[in-house]
């Protein structure tokens, strides 16, 4: 079996396997058919594998930004549509691709690598970590909203546009959003231009109700669609301000002929079951992990991000799958890490995957200590890794 990057001439054998590998990803009309799904791939960032000559396993990587805790921005990339034929499978195809791929990684100089995992046993061997999580909301319609008990409602009002007349405004209020939100990662133009994946960026049938401020300027929106009977599906709803989210969820809710709203992609800690007049009417479901993080140049990472406590913290990093053990010291000063080898004796000792988990500040080490993966001062930990936000991302990719 053989292993490769791919260029541009292998796009449409890529595609192909990705669908055969998946059995699924074939575009209806509505969403623009022909390929638009995976339009945004970059042909040049592809691995794979080849055995008797034929394509059989594949796997993609995006250049995303990613948002820290601090407000850090850094390069990711993005794993995405991995795959081995049905006929394939468990033979090592995925380790080797992952194994090409990470090396390939670090010769670039990522820091870290992200993915969304299409079922929960397949990465951690490969040192990725769950980072962020979700859930839904589903309230029925026309449920009265609770008085704020402080502070004001946002000023502003709701237009509601179809996804066709949107233009670039959602790019550019998604972007002011994902830069000021910890776990979010960059949507690139090319994405919007090329229409791919899902809605609201592929061309699907929505409406968008888009909040402006006082003075005119779009600070949030939500995209929407009426599917089953009577149901509200809400894909995204995007603001930096929570008094923005706030006035979207008022006015979603307020919709006739609807018998209830399904906020999708929200995060675990949304406000929204708080602001209802009942607070039993928001059912929660689909409680997820959502992002994945792998390190792969530990001390870089840890740099980059904002810390919350000021200190000392030795983390000894195992890292199975590229066969490596470290041992760092971190010192934080005013929020900032210098993240140095060291011999003293661990505060935590865990592996890369743990790490992952922990980057955002969405895992808190002590649940990790309790659910014996880590070994260490769980408590003394939480204070360095804790975020004033939840991490909280919502692109598929
Ligand atoms: C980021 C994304 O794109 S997520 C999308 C992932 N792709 C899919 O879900 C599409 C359908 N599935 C597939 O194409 C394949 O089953 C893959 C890609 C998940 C796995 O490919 P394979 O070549 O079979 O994996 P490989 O043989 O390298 O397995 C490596 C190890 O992972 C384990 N493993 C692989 N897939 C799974 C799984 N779905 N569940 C649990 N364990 C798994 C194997 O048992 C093996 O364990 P071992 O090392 O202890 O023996």
């Amino acid at each position: 079996m053989e292993i490769r990057g791919t260029t541009e001439q292998d796009f449409d054998v890529f595609v192909d396997t990705v669908h055969a590998a998946f059995a699924r990803f074939t575009e209806p009309e509505a969403e623009g058919g022909g390929g638009l799904w995976w339009s945004a791939l970059e042909p040049d960032r592809g691995v794979l594998a080849v055995a008797g000559g034929k394509p059989v396993g594949t796997a993609a990587a995006y250049s995303f930004e990613l948002t820290l805790p601090g407000g850090g921005v850094v390069p990711a990339a993005g794993v995405s549509a991995v795959g081995v034929l049905p006929s394939h499978r468990r033979r090592g195809v995925l380790s080797a691709m992952m194994r090409h791929q990470l090396t390939e990684l670090r010769a670039r100089g990522e820091i870290l690598s992200v993915l969304l995992a299409s079922e929960a046993p397949i990465y951690g061997r490969f040192g990725y970590g769950p980072a962020t999580y979700t859930n839904r909301v589903t309230v029925p319609s026309h449920q009265a909203f609770a008085a704020p008990r402080a502070g004001e409602e946002a000023e502003g009002t709701v237009e509601v546009l179809r996804r066709a007349e949107c233009g670039a405004l959602l790019e550019e209020v998604y972007d002011r959003y994902r830069r000021a939100q910890p776990g979010a990662l960059s949507r690139p133009h090319r994405w919007w231009e090329r229409r791919a994946g899902q809605p609201p960026i592929s061309p699907a049938p929505r409406y968008v109700a888009v909040h402006r401020d006082a003075a005119g300027v779009a600070d949030g929106y939500a995209s929407y669609s009426l599917g089953e009977p009577e149901t509200l599906a809400v894909d995204e709803t995007i603001a930096s301000d929570d008094r923005v989210v706030t006035a979207l969820a008022r006015f979603l809710l307020g919709h006739d002929l609807v018998k209830q709203v399904v906020f999708r992609h929200l995060p675990l800690g949304t406000p929204l079951r708080w602001q209802l007049a009942d607070f039993r009417a928001g059912e929660v479901s689909c409680v997820d992990d959502w992002l994945w993080v792998r390190l792969l140049d530990v001390p870089r990472a840890l740099e980059a991000r904002g810390w919350s406590a000021d200190g000392e913290l030795v983390l000894d990093v195992t890292d199975p799958f590229l066969a490596e053990q470290r041992r760092y010291r971190l010192t934080v000063r005013a929020g900032k890490a210098e993240c140095v080898p060291t011999d003293r004796a661990p505060d935590l000792s865990l592996d890369v995957r743990d790490l992952g988990s922990l980057y955002l500040g969405g895992t808190a080490p002590s649940t990790l200590v309790r659910a014996g993966h880590i070994r260490g001062d769980g408590a003394a930990a939480d204070a360095f890794f804790r975020t004033d936000r939840e991490p909280h991302c919502l692109h598929w990719f």
